[in-house]
């Protein structure tokens, strides 16, 4: 028996998009509704023939609906909420797939005090944005964590689960704080550095911008593709974390100051020692077949 049978999902940009196209192959059956406060996108949508219907607003989009998924900027779920929160069937299920939850988690008890709410996010995604850019296969083999306050009702999270299994992902359950400092350090804090050496790159005066684009074949290049990731997703996603966030941070910079201490006085041990270490970190992410597939997804889409 399939999880659910009527879904909405708010919000139409690569999460939200990719959702509906992922549900469509792997649950034909479901009646799947959308709809998004930007009605270009709304037309975008009805165009790519998503939905088997898309709304013209958040009330009329869930009221049959028994999963509601926000797929919006983290700074926009309580807003988001709110605006269908009289129209919400008392039986729904609502979800989300914010890239920070502790925040989510408090923003959604506000708006919906008496829904039931399982947020999860997706961990995968590219640095593309928009109803366009989404693709069906996005979540195969990518982990999707249930971050469920306690008291959640069980039965509510196992079938957002299944939902997530049958779209591809493989599920893991923890503590919203828990998830925030986790992908504060494998996603948030890697993000931050991307935008940070990218910026540095093109406000140096003796390095010319021509030249930076010309030289940006190797590592520098794999930075511009995150730095070019959607700048409201990510203010929403460092404000929200941002105590877990500054924490990585601080001691990010203390092991960047024994690095330049190290170069600073020639301590090539150090440095091999760091590089031999860093080097079984990839080989063991590729050997648990978790080796990220979105740089090729991204290009083959665009
Ligand atoms: N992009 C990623 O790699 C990624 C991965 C996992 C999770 N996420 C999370 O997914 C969510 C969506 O990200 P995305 O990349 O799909 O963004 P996106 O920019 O592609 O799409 C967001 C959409 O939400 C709409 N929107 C904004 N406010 C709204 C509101 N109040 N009501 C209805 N629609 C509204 C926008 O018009 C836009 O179309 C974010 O919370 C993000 O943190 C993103
Ligand atoms: O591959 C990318 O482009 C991503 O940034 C995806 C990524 C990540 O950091 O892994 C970004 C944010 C999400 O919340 C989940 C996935």
């Amino acid at each position: 028996m399939l999880p659910f049978a009527r879904v909405t999902i708010i919000g139409i940009g690569l999460i939200g998009s990719s959702i509906a196209r992922a549900t469509r192959a792997a649950m034909p059956s479901v009646a799947l509704t959308g709809y998004d406060a930007d009605p270009e996108v709304r037309e975008i949508a009805e165009r790519l023939d998503m939905f088997d219907d898309v709304a013209s607003s958040s009330g009329a989009a869930v009221i049959d609906a028994d999963l509601v998924i926000l797929c919006v900027p983290v700074g926009a779920m309580e807003a988001a909420a709110r605006e269908f929160a009289a129209e919400l069937p008392a039986e729904a299920v609502v979800s989300d797939v914010g890239s920070c939850k502790a925040e989510v988690v408090r923003a959604l008890a506000s708006a919906l005090p008496n829904a039931t709410i399982v947020p999860a996010h997706p961990v995968a995604g590219t640095e593309r944005s928009g109803p366009e850019a989404g693709f069906a296969t996005l979540f195969h083999k990518r982990w999707c964590i249930l971050t469920p306050p306690e008291g959640t009702d069980a039965l509510a999270v196992e079938r957002v689960a299944e939902f997530w299994r049958r779209l591809g992902a493989e599920i893991e359950t923890m503590a919203p704080d828990h998830h925030d400092r986790v992908l504060a350090i494998t996603s948030h804090l890697p993000h931050l550095i991307a935008y940070t050496i990218v910026g540095t790159a093109s406000d140096m005066e003796e390095v010319t911008q021509s030249e930076v684009i010309k030289y940006s074949a190797g590592g520098f290049r794999d930075f511009t593709r995150i730095a070019a990731s959607d700048p409201t997703m990510w203010r929403d996603v460092f404000l929200a974390n941002r105590e877990a966030v500054l924490d990585m941070l601080q001691r990010f910079s203390e092991d960047l100051s024994a690095l330049q201490r190290a170069i600073r006085w020639g301590k090539g041990d150090e440095l091999f020692d760091l590089f031999t270490k860093t080097r079984a970190v990839r080989r063991g992410i590729i050997e648990q077949g978790q080796d990220d597939p979105a740089p090729d997804f991204g290009r083959t889409h665009e």
